[in-house]
């Protein structure tokens, strides 16, 4: 059933799973447990429903880099001032919506490195996480992996590749050995193809330093490629649509209930002297009746890198001295709840285009976009069907002979790139290829931006708490850019990006650059003024084996507590180099199954 206010779920009712948060790993593990039609689960969300008023901010795939920041769809977190960006504050916008980040990203589908798999498990202490191990939970592996006859529910898939939809012939542009066809999530290769996609292919083969890759989902990313996207047809597959939804829909053993924030977890007894926490509290909004409810089995906590350890520290999970300061008995230390934040700061560059693309941007207004949106409510097809990002995307290694790697080299391994590029094109974005989420948008003019990413970042930040009341935002502070190893590398990337600019296939298309980048100062300067977040927080519940480095062991169970698991980005002691929604994606499915072998 559907519950849409704390007072409407039947009184007295218990359930075996109580899952918190309906996002990207909440949502593969509600759908996952409820397969076994003798659990009864519930999921609690504290954010919308995802169909209805205005949904077509989260349903169009073009617009959607309107849904964020300050809409409805969203948390409106804001950093501290940060000190690499001139003390700015940066707006830092969760999903606040049944899907979470999934119902409001940018849909880039980017599984990210074997290596990085590989360090997980390692730092988790358990091979079951590794790229070998995990790579079934993302495609059907054909032949079939040796593990189906092990355990044969590990052969579950995520994947479901589409074609185009636009239609066009997809061959030569993914390795289509390495996609699944059969799971729920809907992914594709982009739906409109842009003036710049053959000048980028081309750069690919006159220039050695941007090499091409036929697949970036293969476990080695380096190179460029077709960007896939999680868009089936014309609209976004999120992990509501594709899980939880569906689930709920057609199951009977599956509650929902949304727009009902967790307050807190409640300790409900004690196995020796070790803690148990299967009791959960949750209220409409900050003045409206709390209530609870007690999971038989266990509490999953699913509420993102920033709501989980929120959550806990509310519970009295986390470091005695800062609970301290709020009154909160501190029921477990864990000096790490919390901590060792790790993000993506992004960094655009934009240069004027001689272009023949007479797309309205959206920004600007324009009948041409209103076209559009007549051509997609009627056909489901044209522009607003596809990612407005770009087309291609690429990852990048430094070279192993450069002094920034001088004291060491923080990647995970020679398939984790360190810094991404990516190509808005004239006509996409919502401002003629212009793209930002900090510079004021020049009213006219066409645009091609490249958006650089250090993917490898080191520098690490924290949440903590701003209030004992729940409904006060935690304090954010991702210490952007804060390493010299971050800075160095986005210097190197920018270079790298001009680079590419400057290239012979770009020759009659860029007619000059927006923004003039002399020196190393004149860069620092840019990244100071216009870096941001691409918004992947990571690691605030890191796995360790060890209760004294991690807050969760590599079951993603909590140390030192009984009956309370976490399954989201907060778990990954390391922060995937690319785009971090896939890695969250087969990290639930396998999840699922650990949780299902716990309770045979
Ligand atoms: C603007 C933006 C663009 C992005 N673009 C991309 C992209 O293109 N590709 C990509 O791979 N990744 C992208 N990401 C990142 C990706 O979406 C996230 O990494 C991913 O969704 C995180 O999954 P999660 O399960 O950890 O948390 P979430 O998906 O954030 O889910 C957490 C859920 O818990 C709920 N919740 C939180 N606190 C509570 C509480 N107290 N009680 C009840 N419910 C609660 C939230 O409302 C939310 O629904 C983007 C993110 C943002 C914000």
């Amino acid at each position: 059933a559907i519950y849409s206010d704390p007072s409407q779920l039947p009184t007295g009712q218990t359930y075996d799973f109580i899952i918190v948060g309906a996002g990207a790993g909440g949502s593969v593990v509600a759908n996952r447990l409820s397969e076994n039609p003798s659990w009864n689960i519930l999921v609690i969300e504290a954010g919308r429903f995802n169909e209805g008023f205005q949904d077509e901010l989260i349903k169009i795939p073009f617009i959607a880099s309107k849904a964020s920041p300050e809409t409805c769809f969203t948390w409106n977190y804001t950093t501290v001032p940060q000190a690499a960006l001139n003390n700015r504050k940066i707006p830092f916008p969760e999903g606040y919506v049944l899907g979470g980040g999934s119902s409001i990203n940018f849909m880039v589908y980017t599984r990210c490195s074997k290596d990085d798999y590989d360090a997980f498990a390692r730092m988790a202490g358990d091979d079951g996480w590794s790229w070998d191990r995990i790579l079934p939970y993302a495609y059907k592996v054909d032949p079939p992996s040796p593990l189906a006859s092990i355990h044969p529910l590990r052969l579950q898939q995520s994947e479901n590749h589409v074609p185009p939809n636009d239609g066009h012939n997809e061959a030569c542009e993914y390795i289509p050995e390495l996609h699944g066809t059969n799971g729920p999530l809907l992914t594709s290769l982009p739906g409109f193809l842009t003036e710049i996609d053959d000048l980028v292919l081309d750069v690919t083969e006159q220039d050695p330093e941007f090499p091409y890759n036929p697949d970036y989902n293969s476990g080695d990313p380096i190179g460029i490629s077709w960007m896939h996207s999680t868009i089936g047809g014309p609209l976004r597959s999120s992990s509501a649509t594709a899980y939880l939804m569906p689930a709920v829909r057609s199951r009977s053993n599956i509650d929902l209930l949304y727009n009902a924030q967790v307050t807190r977890l409640i300790q409900s007894g004690r196995v020796g002297t070790v803690p148990v926490f299967r009791g959960v509290e949750f209220a409409h909004n900050s003045s409206s009746p709390r209530y609870t409810v007690t999971a038989r089995k266990e509490v999953i906590l699913s509420a993102g890198s920033f709501g989980t350890p929120h959550i806990l520290l509310l519970s009295g999970i986390g470091p005695k001295h800062e609970l301290a300061k709020f009154n909160i008995t501190t029921i477990v230390d864990n000096p790490h709840v919390g901590k060792n934040m790790l993000d993506h700061p992004v960094v655009p560059l934009q240069w004027t285009v001689n272009s023949n693309n007479t797309f309205d941007p959206i920004i600007r207004g324009g009948e041409a976009y209103d076209e559009a949106l007549r051509e997609y409510h009627a056909t489901g097809k044209g522009r607003l069907a596809g990612n407005g990002v770009s087309n291609h995307m690429g990852f990048f290694r430094l070279p192993n002979d450069s002094p920034i790697l001088a004291d060491g080299d923080p990647s995970t391994g020679k398939t984790t790139p360190h810094y991404e590029i990516a190509f808005a094109a004239s006509g996409l974005l919502l401002a003629n290829g212009f793209f930002t989420t900090t510079q004021p948008i020049p009213q006219n003019g066409s645009y091609m931006s490249v958006i650089n990413v250090v993917v490898t970042s080191t520098s690490q930040g924290s949440i903590t708490l701003a209030s004992k009341d729940p409904f006060v935002l935690p304090v954010i502070d991702p210490k952007l850019l804060d390493t010299e190893f971050d800075k160095q590398t986005m210097i190197h990337s920018v270079r790298a990006s001009q680079r590419f600019a400057a290239s012979a296939p770009f020759k009659d298309y860029i007619t000059g650059n927006y923004t003039t980048l002399i020196t190393d100062e004149d860069i620092l300067n840019h990244m100071a003024q216009w870096s941001t977040s691409i918004k992947h927080p990571f690691s605030t519940a890191r796995a360790d084996p060890d209760p004294k480095n991690g807050v969760v062991d590599g079951k993603l169970l909590v140390h030192n507590v009984r009956g309370l698991r976490i399954v989201d980005a907060s778990v990954w002691p390391i922060i995937p180099a690319g785009h971090p929604m896939v890695p969250i994606y087969v990290t639930a499915e396998r999840a699922a199954d650990v949780i299902k072998a716990a309770w045979p």
